[in-house]
């Protein structure tokens, strides 16, 4: 459906002087490149729309693959190989004859040139699928159209689009009182790219992003401190999980001060002093690291946009307000991904994204929010669907629990690397799968086949009876799924 009524920009230096502001029209236009933005433009375009993408960055790929989800797996990934080399290779009959060293800035180099590789072949999908890649900033002029300011200095471009899908992302929920200078207090795009390994790292915040920046500096030799307000870790993950990667986490050498907050932040020359407090008994602490992470939270993003101008309104936590079709006030605007309500996760931004555009096609959509799985990358891997136990006994839903430990698994026990458990949690009368809470090696990728199981609806027993090949880890989650209902065979 490409259509016919697209008006060219006029830019030849005779015609610029008389008709500057000629308008392109798209069918579809979608502000920001990131997981959200990316894959709701090539669906758009697939889907048979004239679309563009706008996207201030300079590379596509937002937060998750320039500053996010790509560079701190590339890093919790070779940090992990190097730990490993170092201190667990003897007992499987490795010997290092030499030095085992960490090269920082090649580590650094390896991760830039993942991030490069990925957000690059963004830019080929967009030639392939014919998106129009706009660098620049847009901002609304009305509800109708968007003024673009190109990030290289150029001509302001001016664009007029059928629908538009805002997916502008999130930024690093600020500290009152401490300073950012992204060299030694530094947010998560600061952790990604330090000059030097640290000799102690502070963290506040022991969420998601706080335990995996911890767990790749404290691998590389760094002496960490997780400085946590509430009095447990993983910001929301299932308490008995959270319990044990803590444990497992304190094993690796991070140090916790839980139930503490902290009450100031600052730079002295090449130190940071913070200071902090006990929230229970009040008791006051000063600390001294060579770099201080902030990471409590991420917040919408928006600054720019010019929503004012085209009537846009956001919550009180600054999240665009949307219906369950990601539509605005104006039916034509929708948003999707960190900029509106729900995890800020790039997995649940691409649903979106597609269903957007499904939306504009069809007038039908899917996304499950029941069904979005999180995965915090440390070592074990924590990962989890679905409800748990807490929020279960919240709504009155009565449950049972099976668990399997890696210890009892053939082929972690091979692995050397036993640590966690498969817990599943399944209705008391059906069995049907309401939750999977995973705690082990490749809880990450395990926890897919528990995906299917919710969006299938399947019981423990359906899993139970499905044959898994031996030895995997997988097993594990087979006989988990069993102890809702049924003896276990290996435990
Ligand atoms: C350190 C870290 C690690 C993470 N790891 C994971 C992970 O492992 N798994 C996971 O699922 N999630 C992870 N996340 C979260 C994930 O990055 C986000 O949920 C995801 O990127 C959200 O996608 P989005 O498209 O909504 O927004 P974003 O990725 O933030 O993209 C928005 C884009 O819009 C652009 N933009 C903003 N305003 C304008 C404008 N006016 N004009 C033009 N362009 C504009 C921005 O430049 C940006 O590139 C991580 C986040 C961080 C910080
Ligand atoms: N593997 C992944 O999927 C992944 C990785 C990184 C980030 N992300 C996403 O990015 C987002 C941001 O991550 P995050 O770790 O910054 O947020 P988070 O919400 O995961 O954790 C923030 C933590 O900071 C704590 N906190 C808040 N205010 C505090 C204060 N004043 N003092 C001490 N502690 C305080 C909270 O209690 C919480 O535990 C999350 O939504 C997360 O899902 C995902």
């Amino acid at each position: 459906m490409l259509r016919s009524s697209v008006s060219h920009k006029l830019n030849s230096n005779k015609f610029s002087q008389f008709v500057r502001f000629a308008s392109t029209k798209y069918d579809v236009v979608v502000i920001g490149g990131g997981p959200g933005g990316y894959v709701a433009a090539i669906k758009a375009a697939q889907l048979g729309f004239n679309t563009a993408c706008v996207e201030k960055r300079g590379a596509l790929g937002g937060t998750c693959l320039n500053v996010g989800c790509i560079p701190s797996k590339s890093l919790l990934n070779n940090s992990h190989l190097y730990h490993q080399i170092k201190h667990d290779s003897a007992h499987r009959g490795i010997a290092i004859n030499g030095e085992v060293s960490v090269d920082f800035p090649k580590l650094i180099e390896a991760k830039d040139k993942a991030v490069k590789t990925l957000t690059g072949g963004i830019e080929l999908l967009f030639k392939k699928n014919k998106v129009t890649y706009i660098k620049g900033e847009g901002s609304f002029v009305d509800e109708k159209n968007l003024k673009v300011k190109p990030i290289d200095g150029g001509e302001e471009q001016d664009i007029e689009a059928d629908h538009f899908i805002v997916a502008t992302g999130s930024e690093p929920t600020p500290f009152p009182g401490i300073e950012i200078d992204e060299e030694r207090i530094v947010t998560s795009t600061g952790i990604l790219s330090l000059k030097e390994i640290p000799k102690r790292l502070s963290i506040i915040g022991g969420g998601i992003i706080g335990l995996e920046m911890a767990s790749v500096y404290s691998r590389l030799g760094t002496e960490v401190t997780v400085i946590e307000f509430s009095p447990a870790i993983g910001a929301g993950m299932d308490a008995e999980v959270a319990k044990q990667s803590q444990k497992l986490l304190a094993k690796q050498g991070l140090n916790f001060k839980l139930g503490t907050k902290v009450t100031s932040g600052v730079r002295d020359g090449e130190v940071v002093k913070i200071e902090v407090e006990n929230v229970k008994s009040g008791k006051k602490e000063e600390l001294e690291a060579d770099v201080l992470l902030v990471a409590i939270g991420r917040r919408p993003y928006t600054e720019g946009l010019n929503l004012e101008a085209a009537g846009l309104e956001v919550d009180n936590r600054g999240r665009l307000i949307i219906d369950d079709q990601y539509r605005t006030k104006h039916e034509h605007i929708r948003v999707i991904g960190d900029v509106t309500f729900g995890p800020m996760l790039a997995h649940k931004a691409e649903e979106e994204g597609i269903a957007a555009a499904e939306y504009i096609k069809h007038g039908h959509g899917h996304v499950n929010y029941g069904n979005i799985p999180s995965v915090m990358y440390t070592h074990p891997e924590v990962a989890w669907v679905g409800l748990n136990e807490e929020q279960l006994k919240e709504q009155g839903i009565k449950y049972k629990v099976g668990k399997f430990p890696f210890i009892a698994n053939s082929r972690a026990k091979t692995n050397l690397d036993t640590d966690g458990f498969v817990k599943f949690i399944a209705d008391a009368e059906t069995q049907r799968v309401l939750g999977v809470h995973i705690i082990g090696p490749n809880a990450g990728e395990m926890i897919a086949e528990a995906g299917l199981a919710l969006e299938y609806g399947a019981s423990t027993e359906d899993i139970a009876r499905t044959c898994h090949a031996h030895p995997t880890l997988s097993e594990a989650f087979k006989e988990a799924a069993l102890g809702t209902f049924d003896k276990t065979i290996n435990f």
